[in-house]
């Protein structure tokens, strides 16, 4: 949550809302999670969207429900396949299950863009006010004044959240629907997901709470333990498989074709409809006010173009005036997009991921290459990369400016580095760095680092303690040592 000392002087942030009910399932269909229901012929004024704001003692669910049965809710949303033209004619209904469209390709979620924009931009940035509930925005003031001449940088950090990570945002979304399939009587037995520890810590824990069964694929000794932990406390069934990432998502495609498993990875769409939420939060956090850059680490590649359609939406119903710029970064050892961009989009290969500190995005297969590219070309984006080293080096000066960032989180400061250094990024431009995931769940990498114990790798800005004898004069010793080394304030 955010303390005053965290804010920017020009800026008004939003509070955190520790009420919000991360882990409450939401209504049915995706659009009521967030919109109002009022009767789209006849747009209220901004202030009439305060009338809509529920009571204190009112949850969002019974909320949807009160406003479903006393207007008339013409809002829609479909599947279509990824980037069809406005003329195709494949589509298919949120209670189908369906990942893939005719052809094999992504499929999307498309909403009824015309009945939403019957309401103006005022009128919706009134409603999502009245129903903030963000993670925090933090002034990186030190890091951005220390390390890199800026005033204006933020990290939004979405790991601070139900299971600490940015994939609890899209995990609710998709376990409300299994949840409404479910009560359908339609056949799912299960969730799955092939996962790197994330993935599957949102989809045990929602599941868990949701009384739903959940199945989860993890690649053998390549997840952190607090990451494995967390499915097998939630209670999934956890196969740790003799792979990488990208052999566990293979094989659950093909068991979820199979078996009546819901597929709950970034290619289902519905998902990246949630996680799409995290932009909505930046935009509000700064009062509606467009960040120049926005910088996230890339490893599926949803969350990249989930920025870009949270983003897009808000431009398109006017909440906001322009798009900021979005940059992809990726891990030197899992960089398949780096390559891809690097060849002016010409050639796109899968690579075998190497191991990295970021063990989360150790993909070399992404199944949203499609929708990463698409989002990068159509807001001027740009695709960084980070060595082992540079992405250890970045998460140790943050942490040594108050943050506690996980290994994602340093490759995309990496980008940021490499971007400032060369002037992409000015030192005026007001930047968000997305941490993806809590830096507790990456505390091996840490204590490796602050060891000295990588091989081949400086680690420049180690902190180790220092071992001392139970006795004051051997202790007062090494504190004058220490304070000598201090400047006075
Ligand atoms: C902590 C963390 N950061 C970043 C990513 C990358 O997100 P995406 O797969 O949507 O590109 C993931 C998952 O892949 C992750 O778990
Ligand atoms: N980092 C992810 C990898 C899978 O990504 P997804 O968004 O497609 O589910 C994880 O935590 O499993």
């Amino acid at each position: 949550m955010a303390s005053c000392s965290l804010f920017h002087p020009q800026t008004k942030i939003k509070p955190f809302n520790q009420n919000h009910p991360r882990l409450t399932y939401h209504p049915p269909t995706v659009i009521s999670c967030s919109f109002s229901t009022s009767n789209p012929s006849s747009p209220p004024p901004p202030a009439a969207a305060s009338k809509n704001r529920r009571a204190a003692d009112e949850n969002i669910r019974d909320e949807a429900r009160r406003q479903r049965s006393t207007t008339n809710n013409t809002f829609s949303a479909k599947y279509v396949p990824f980037n069809a033209g406005p003329d195709s004619p494949e589509f298919y209904s949120l209670d189908e299950i369906v990942y893939r469209s005719r052809s094999g390709g992504l499929l999307d979620v498309q909403h009824d863009m015309e009945s939403l924009k019957k309401f103006d931009g005022a009128y919706w940035r009134d409603l999502f006010d009245s129903r903030v509930g963000n993670s925090n925005l933090f002034w990186a003031e030190r890091f951005g004044k220390q390390f890199l001449g800026m005033n204006d940088l933020w990290v939004k950090h979405c790991g601070i959240s139900h299971t600490g990570s940015f994939k609890d945002l899209g995990m609710t979304v998709l376990v409300s629907q299994v949840n409404r399939l479910r009560k359908m009587k339609r056949p799912v037995v299960g969730v799955g997901c092939a996962s790197t520890g994330d993935t599957s810590a949102a989809l045990s824990a929602y599941c868990a709470s949701a009384g739903i069964p959940s199945i989860v694929f993890l690649p053998a000794n390549k997840i952190s333990i607090a990451q494995l932990v967390q499915p097998i406390a939630n209670g999934a069934f956890v196969l740790s498989i003799d792979t990488d990432f990208d052999g566990c998502m293979k094989l659950i495609r093909e068991v979820t074709s199979e078996l009546p498993i819901y597929l709950a990875n970034s290619l289902n769409s519905l998902r990246l409809e949630g996680q799409k939420t995290a932009a909505v939060e930046i935009l509000q956090q700064f009062d509606w006010e467009v960040p120049d850059w926005v910088i996230v680490p890339g490893g599926n590649l949803g969350n990249i173009y989930a920025f870009y359609k949270g983003f897009k939406m808000c431009h398109e119903l006017g909440l906001v005036d322009r798009m900021p710029r979005l940059v992809c970064t990726q891990a030197a050892n899992a960089n398949p997009l780096y390559l891809y961009y690097k060849s002016g989009w010409k050639d796109f290969k899968a690579v075998k991921a190497s191991t990295t500190f970021a063990s989360a995005i150790q993909i070399g297969d992404p199944v949203s290459i499609d929708r990463a590219v698409y989002a990068l070309k159509n807001c001027n984006g740009i695709v960084e990369e980070a060595t082992e080293e540079e992405l250890m080096d970045a998460m140790a000066q943050a942490d040594s400016t108050g943050m506690f960032i996980c290994p994602h989180t340093g490759v995309a400061l990496t980008a940021l580095i490499k971007l400032r250094n060369s002037g992409v990024i000015g030192p005026l431009d007001r930047t968000v760095v997305v941490s993806t995931a809590h830096g507790l769940k990456f505390t091996q990498s840490k204590i490796d680092y602050h060891s000295k114990e990588i091989k081949d790798m400086a680690c420049r800005f180690t902190n180790p303690p220092v071992q001392v004898k139970a006795d004051f004069g051997a202790v007062m010793d090494v504190l004058k040592k220490y304070l000598g080394s201090k400047a006075p304030i």
